[in-house]
C-alpha cells in the first residue's frame, strides 16, 4: 500500500493562552483546529462584550495529547500566536492573503487487492438493478446527480473494519488531535455521463454533526472509459469569525482502487463525469462515508 499525502503536516501555530492570575500556559494547535477558533472568537467576544462564542470550559490538549488544559473561558485575557493571527475586527478590516487555511487530505494507492478489487467490480455490475437515483437533504434536484447503492453488507463490513484499522495512521498524517471513533457509514455510489455532485460539506446538520472525517474509495473497470469527476476540496478562510470556503482548491483524482481521507467540514464537489458510452459499468465508481466521533 503506497501512501500519497500532501500537505499533511501543517505548521502548528504556538499559541500562548494568558490567563487572569497571570498565568500563562503555550500550546500548538493546527490552524484549522476548531479549538483555536474557539480561543479567538472567545477573545474577540470579550473585547466586545458581547456573548462568549465559547462559553464555558475550555480543554485543549498538550504533551502531544497526554493531557489536557482546563480553564473557564472567562479566565481568558488573551492569545500570542506565532506566526501572528490577526483577527478580523468587526470595522471590517478586509482580510490579508495568508487568510487561506489550507486544506489537507490523504490519498492512498492500492487500497483493496486485486482479487478483492475483481470481485467488487463483479458485485456491483450484478448489483444493477438496486442501484437508485440520490437525492440530497434539501431535495434539490440539480445539487446532485448520481445513483447509490445503500446495502452491500458482503464489501461494506470489509470496506468499514479496513478504514477502521489504518485510522490511527490517517488521523496521525491529517495532523489532528486523536478522537474516539464512533459509527463508520458507508454507500456505493455511481458516476455515469453527466453526473456531478455540487458544493458541499457532509457535517452540516444536526444529524451529521458527528462526521469528522469523510472517506472516498475510488474504483473503476479497466480499461477506464469516463473522465472528469475530479473530487475539488476547498480551502477555507475565517471571515467574520466565521469558516467560509475560500476560492483556492485542492484536485483529487478519482485513481481506480485509491481512497481519499479529508475532514467531513471542508466544502467539496465532484466535477461532471463525461462516460461518452454512458454504459453503468463504464462509471466512475465510489464506496463512500463517514467516520464518526463518538458520543462523549
Ligand atoms: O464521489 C466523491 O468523490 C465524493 C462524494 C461526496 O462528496 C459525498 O458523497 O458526500
Ligand atoms: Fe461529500
Amino acid at each position: 500500500m503506497s501512501t500519497n499525502s500532501q500537505q499533511v503536516e501543517p505548521t502548528k501555530v504556538k499559541v500562548q493562552l494568558l490567563l487572569t492570575g497571570g498565568h500563562q500556559y503555550t500550546v500548538y494547535l493546527n490552524p484549522d483546529d476548531p479549538v483555536l477558533h474557539s480561543l479567538l472568537t472567545t477573545v474577540v467576544a470579550r473585547a466586545y462584550k458581547q456573548e462568549a462564542a465559547s462559553q464555558g470550559l475550555f480543554q485543549v490538549p498538550v504533551n502531544e495529547g497526554h493531557s489536557a488544559l482546563c480553564f473557564a473561558s472567562d479566565h481568558l485575557v488573551g492569545l500570542i500566536t506565532e506566526p501572528p493571527l490577526w483577527i478580523q475586527q468587526p470595522e471590517n478590516v478586509p482580510p490579508v492573503a495568508n487568510d487561506i487555511l489550507n486544506s489537507t487530505y490523504v490519498q492512498i494507492d492500492n487500497f483493496f487487492s486485486p482479487s478483492e478489487h475483481e470481485r467488487l467490480i463483479k458485485y456491483v455490475l450484478a448489483n444493477k438493478s438496486k442501484f437508485v437515483s440520490t437525492s440530497t437533504s434539501t431535495n434539490d434536484k440539480n445539487y446532485r446527480r448520481s445513483m447509490v447503492l445503500y446495502s452491500f453488507p458482503e464489501f461494506s463490513e470489509l470496506i468499514v473494519n479496513k478504514v477502521q484499522q489504518i485510522m490511527p495512521d490517517v488521523m496521525s498524517k491529517l495532523g489532528m488531535t486523536p478522537f474516539t471513533v464512533g459509527q463508520i457509514e458507508s454507500q456505493l455510489t455511481a458516476h455515469n455521463d453527466g453526473n456531478y455532485y455540487k458544493i458541499h460539506n457532509d457535517n452540516g446538520s444536526s444529524d451529521t454533526a458527528t462526521r469528522e472525517l469523510t472517506y472516498v474509495y475510488y474504483f473503476n473497470k479497466e480499461a477506464k472509459r469516463f473522465s472528469g469527476g475530479e473530487l475539488l476540496i476547498y480551502d477555507s478562510k475565517v471571515e467574520n469569525n466565521f469558516y467560509v470556503k475560500a476560492e483556492s482548491f485542492k484536485t483529487i483524482e478519482p485513481r481506480n482502487n485509491s481512497i481519499v481521507f479529508f475532514f467531513s467540514r471542508y466544502m467539496h464537489e465532484v466535477l461532471p463525469v463525461k462516460c461518452p458510452s454512458k454504459a453503468f459499468p463504464d462509471s466512475r465508481f465510489t464506496i463512500n462515508g463517514w467516520v464518526r466521533r463518538a458520543a462523549s
